[in-house]
Parts: C-alpha cells; structure tokens; sequence
C-alpha cells in the first residue's frame, strides 16, 4: 500500500519537474527539453523522509544545517502544520511559509551550474521546534551520475562568462555531505573566479 502511494507521489511530481524544466528553459530561450536532456534516460531520483523530533535547546540544534541542494530541482512536501525551513537571502534568514496542500520546488546546484548562475541554488537550513514534531518528504531530481554538466553555451558571451567549471555529476554529488558536515559550500569549489 505504502508502496504504491509512494509510486503514485513520484509519477505525479515527476511530472510536475518535467513541466517546469521546459519552462525553465523556455525562460533562460534554450530549446524545450534543454534541462530534460540535461537529466540524462531517465534522472536520477532520490528521496528522503525527514522526521525532526521536538527539541528542548532549539536555539542550539539545528533540524539541518545550512545547505544548498546538489539536484537539478527538489521537489519538497513539507509539514502543513510545524515551519522551520528557512532561506537565506542577503545575509538575512527568512521563514518560508506553511501552506497546506502545496508542494515546494527548490532549484539546485546543478541548475545554477548549467544556467551559468542565472538561476540561483539558495541556502536553506532547516531549524527545530521546542514544542512540535516536523514532518517532511523530500525528491532530488538530478542528472544521472555518470554525465558531465556545465554552463549551456548559449548562456556564455563576453558580458557573461562562463561562471563554473565542467564537472561529472558523480564527483560532485560525492563532495555533497563532506562540505555540508564542514559548513563550506560545494558549489564554490566549481566557481571560476
Ligand atoms: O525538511 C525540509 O523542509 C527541508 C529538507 C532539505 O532541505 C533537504 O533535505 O535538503
Ligand atoms: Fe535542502
């Protein structure tokens, strides 16, 4: 039963990512399927359950520390009831709203590297609640491991270089959780300066 519901869940947001890749790409005036292709046969999916128990020192606990996602788009379902994601924006956090019945699209680092940083992958942490229990379900859509991304070269002329260094996707999916742990951020190490 669980089985299916999940499978039901996935056919329904993968829809909803192809449907935004083509827009996306539309936006950024790259043919429709740029993103799509980018992805590779089939892309690569992963999900993740996140149970963040109530905590006494919430000021001391983050739920998860601040990250920026390593997927081309995440595809989140978070508690309708208890926040606690927050984004980071000109230094400042700021709470993203509770709306229940509403999925959340997060761009990620490999979207930032193929816009040529024209759509930017933001910083979010995730904090703890004294009082409540947090529930969320999380899909990362990314290319498939084996494939190369870089800047699309239509988004690279004089006024705007290229931003990121080619990289396989495996390599930098494997730098993901040393950097997260260390509170560096991985998509700096493919920054050309
Ligand atoms: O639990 C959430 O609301 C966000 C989770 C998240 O950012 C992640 O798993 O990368
Ligand atoms: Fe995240």
């Amino acid at each position: 039963m669980f089985g299916d519901l999940l499978d039901e869940f996935t056919n329904k947001c993968g829809e909803v990512k192809d449907g935004l890749l083509r827009a996306m790409s539309k936006l950024l005036e790259l043919h429709d399927d740029y993103f799509v292709d980018q992805l590779g046969e089939r892309a690569d999916t992963y999900v993740r359950f996140s149970y963040y128990p109530e905590c006494p020192r919430p000021e001391l606990v983050f739920g998860l520390k601040p990250h920026s996602d390593g997927s081309v788009l995440t595809v989140l379902m978070v508690d309708d009831v208890v926040g606690g994601l927050q984004l980071l924006r000109d230094g400042v956090w700021w709470d993203v709203p509770v709306v229940p019945h509403t999925l959340l699209v997060n761009v990620g680092d490999q979207t930032e590297i193929i816009s040529n940083g024209i759509f930017k992958s933001p910083v979010h942490r995730v904090v703890t609640n004294a009082k409540k229990e947090r529930l969320s379900v999380v899909l990362f859509y990314s290319a498939r491991s084996e494939r190369e991304i870089e800047p699309a070269t239509q988004l690279v002329d004089e006024k705007r270089p290229v931003l990121y260094r080619k990289i396989k996707v495996k390599d930098y999916i494997a730098g993901l959780y040393e950097h997260v742990s260390q509170g560096t951020m991985v998509i700096d190490t493919v920054k050309i300066f």
